[in-house]
């Protein structure tokens, strides 16, 4: 079987601390899989290295593989830029483009990446990211202004909307309702629920209750170590190890 990812004894170094530490993890196509553990235990590390974002910052070093739908990303041939196009990210802070209209923040990646070859279909493009998003209807008559008066969870679904136009593979999403209100964080998760039919979805959480309420598979990592991994109804009803039924009854911080 061919996963959307898969990691072969990852590990990842800043400097001499080894922060993740040799982890073998399969991702299924389709779906919602989240990576959840306590803070500092390497969550965004790992995300960061299914599409080569960790390599922003000099100090980190990558060993063993991520596969993309088979494919070593880390190939001495691969473009990281072509990983990040496939692989699309949504961060903690909502960072739509200030100086940017609300369509262009949608439109710019197709645009400068040519994939679309005239204004109409750079349109429909738009209105169909931002339909996808679940905004449409919210910013359909103010396409022209500014991301600034949205609200925080608009925002996000607005930077969802950006990704989504690039048209990718995969959607890594780390902690995208940490600073989210309550009902904007509900439109989010109910938004994960309809793109998960259509895209792998890897949602980094510290929250046990999130990754209960919406993914289909959950991975447990505890100081940089795979702990647990599988289906999120088994791992919560019936955990196998001891530190994850601490964690996600809430006895682990
Ligand atoms: N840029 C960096 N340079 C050095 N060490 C780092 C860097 N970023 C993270 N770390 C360290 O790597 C470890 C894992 O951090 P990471 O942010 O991946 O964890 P996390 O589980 O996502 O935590 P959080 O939920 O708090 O974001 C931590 O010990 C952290 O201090």
């Amino acid at each position: 079987m061919k996963f959307a990812i898969e990691t072969k004894n990852l590990h990842v170094y800043y400097g001499k601390n080894h922060v993740i530490t040799g982890v073998d993890l399969q991702i299924p196509e389709k779906g919602v899989f989240a990576l959840m553990g306590p803070s500092g235990c390497g969550k965004s590390t790992m995300l960061r290295t299914f599409n080569r974002l960790i390599e922003l910052n000099d100090e980190a070093r990558v060993e063993g593989e991520v596969l993309l739908f088979g494919e070593n990303i880390y190939g001495k041939d691969v473009d990281p830029m072509d990983v990040r196009k496939r692989v699309g990210m949504v961060f903690q802070y909502p960072n739509p483009f200030p100086h940017l209209t609300i369509y262009d923040n949608v439109a710019i990646g197709p645009k400068l990446n040519r994939m679309v070859s005239s204004k109409e279909e750079l349109d429909k493009r738009v209105e169909w990211a931002l339909r996808k998003a679940a905004l449409w209807d919210e910013v359909k008559d103010r396409l022209n202004d500014y991301p600034s008066n949205l609200s925080g969870g608009q925002m996000q679904r607005l930077v969802i909307a950006r990704a989504l136009a690039m048209k990718p593979e995969v959607l890594l999403m780390d902690e995208p309702t940490a600073n989210i209100d309550p009902v904007g964080t509900v439109k989010i998760e109910e938004l994960l629920f309809e793109l998960k039919n259509d895209y792998t979805i890897v949602l980094v959480t510290h929250s046990p209750a999130q990754a209960a309420r919406v993914s289909d598979y959950v991975a447990f990592l505890y100081l940089g170590k795979l702990i647990e991994v599988g289906p999120t109804k088994k791992v919560f009803e019936n955990p196998e190890h001891e530190l994850t039924e601490k964690y996600v009854t809430g006895a682990l911080g």
